[in-house]
């Protein structure tokens, strides 16, 4: 039997389409407290230092270092006691030689004052007077003003996707409202006669939809808004219909099954004939998800996952993933496309020559080896997904992997 597609590399058929992509994302202003996850439109600079400044990191007091240099148990130095520095405030007096303050962590170093001592280090002798039992170099247990962010540094690129810590720094510099992109609008849909929603009961010869909700999650997941677009029926009329009014709405749009060859696999010859540039792939070298499709019609690209559920999910990982990350501008990730986790495998594997392909693997950490074991199973199974911490990759051009290799595995 002739071969039915004409399989492209992966990295090859996510470059065509990506080349084809045009897109410009609108922004949207939004509080920090809801930008967690989202992408920056903008640099962030900072207009301010961070600290503002300088204090300690240390509850102690306040010296000058050259006044304890040698300072030891044997040989104690002792300072005069001039005061109390109080939080939150300025301290009202400069130190001179000879003189201490105390001060709290976070406390403002006084004027003339290059270091702190830390309390256990020293011993108070009345109200007036310390002895100091330890030497410390200048700049030793405080912050200076701007060190953790100087005014004017870059802070965060356009492009970022905001992660806890970064909302906690735009806090700490002040930075309470940002530009965010806008999400772009995904439309998840799902093709198949036998394909009822997860609410229903299935009569027998029925399923219940799994892709739509798998596939929708990760569009969310990877700063995409899902519209989910439904069941479509295997009738030409109806897909086509569907499939416009989808792309017609959205800055892309997923739908899986029907992308193979049999008799009801509709979707290419439907793609076929919606418009402009077209069908650009069917048929990728990846195992599973060899029957998939990728098109853009009138700038919106359009992916079309293979039916069962792993294969669809699978494709998404390697596709759609940095698809959206390229849709959503994030250039700091999309630079790295995706990122495996070196491991061993557990047992020997065969694998398919000419097709990448990934295995669905569990993860363990034997002292200091991860090791990734295979879970075995058809494409249609989504518990072996459910399993899994991750696709082990086989290359194109072996056989098979033997036990105790280093592999790669890419962890979701
Ligand atoms: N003669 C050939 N048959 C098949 C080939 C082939 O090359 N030659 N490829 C096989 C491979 S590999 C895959 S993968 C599937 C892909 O087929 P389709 O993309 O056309 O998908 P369907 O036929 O519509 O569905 C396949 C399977 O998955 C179930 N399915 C579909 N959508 C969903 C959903 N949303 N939720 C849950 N399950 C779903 C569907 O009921 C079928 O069981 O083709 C092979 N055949
Ligand atoms: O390529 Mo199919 O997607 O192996 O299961």
């Amino acid at each position: 039997m002739s071969n039915l597609f004409k399989l492209v590399k992966v990295k090859e058929a996510f470059e065509l389409l990506e080349q084809k992509i045009n897109l410009t994302l609108d922004s949207e202003r939004l509080k920090i407290t809801q930008a967690r996850g989202r992408i920056l439109a903008t640099d962030i600079k900072s207009e301010v230092n961070l600290p503002p400044f300088s204090r300690s990191t240390m509850d102690g007091y306040a010296v000058k270092a050259e006044d304890i240099f040698g300072a030891s148990v044997t040989a104690p130095v002792y300072l005069n006691l001039i005061g109390s520095i109080k939080m939150g405030a300025k301290p009202k007096q400069k130190i001179r030689s000879g003189e201490a303050m105390e001060i709290a962590t976070g406390g403002m170093l006084p004027v003339g004052a290059d270091a702190v001592v830390m309390v256990e280090d020293t011993e108070k002798l009345g109200i007036k007077e310390i002895e100091v039992t330890k030497a410390v170099a200048p700049g030793a247990n405080i912050v200076t003003k701007g060190e953790d962010i100087s005014q004017g540094s870059l802070v965060l690129s356009a492009g970022h996707l905001l992660r806890p810590q970064d909302i906690g720094a735009l806090a700490g510099i002040g930075v309470t409202e940002v530009d965010l992109f806008t999400k772009p609008e995904v439309t998840v849909l799902s093709t198949g006669d036998e394909l009822i929603t997860p609410d229903k009961e299935p009569k027998l010869g029925q399923i219940r939809d799994i892709n739509s909700y798998s596939i929708g999650t990760l569009v969310e997941e990877e700063g995409g808004a899902t519209t989910y677009g439904g069941i479509i029926l295997d009738e030409p009329d109806s897909l086509q219909d569907k499939l416009k009014a989808a792309i017609a709405s959205s800055d892309l749009v997923v739908l899986s099954g029907g992308s193979s060859v049999g008799v009801k696999d509709l979707t290419i010859d439907v793609l076929k004939q919606l418009g402009e540039p077209g069908v650009l792939v069917h048929g990728i070298a990846i195992k599973p998800g060899k029957p998939t499709i990728l098109a853009i019609i009138d700038q919106t690209p359009v992916v079309g996952l293979p039916g069962h559920p792993t294969s669809a999910f699978v494709v998404a990982q390697m596709i759609l993933k940095p698809l959206l990350q390229r849709l959503t501008d994030r250039r700091e990730n999309y630079k790295k496309l995706y990122s495996f986790l070196p491991a061993k495998v557990s047992r020997n594997i065969a694998s398919t020559k000419g097709r990448e392909e990934y295995i669905r693997v569990k993860l363990t950490q034997k002292e200091n080896q991860i090791w990734a074991e295979p879970l075995l199973g058809k494409s249609s199974l989504i518990s072996t997904l459910v399993g899994a911490d991750g696709l082990l990759k086989i290359g194109l051009g072996r056989e098979g992997i033997k036990k105790g290799r280093e592999v790669e595995v890419l962890t979701f």
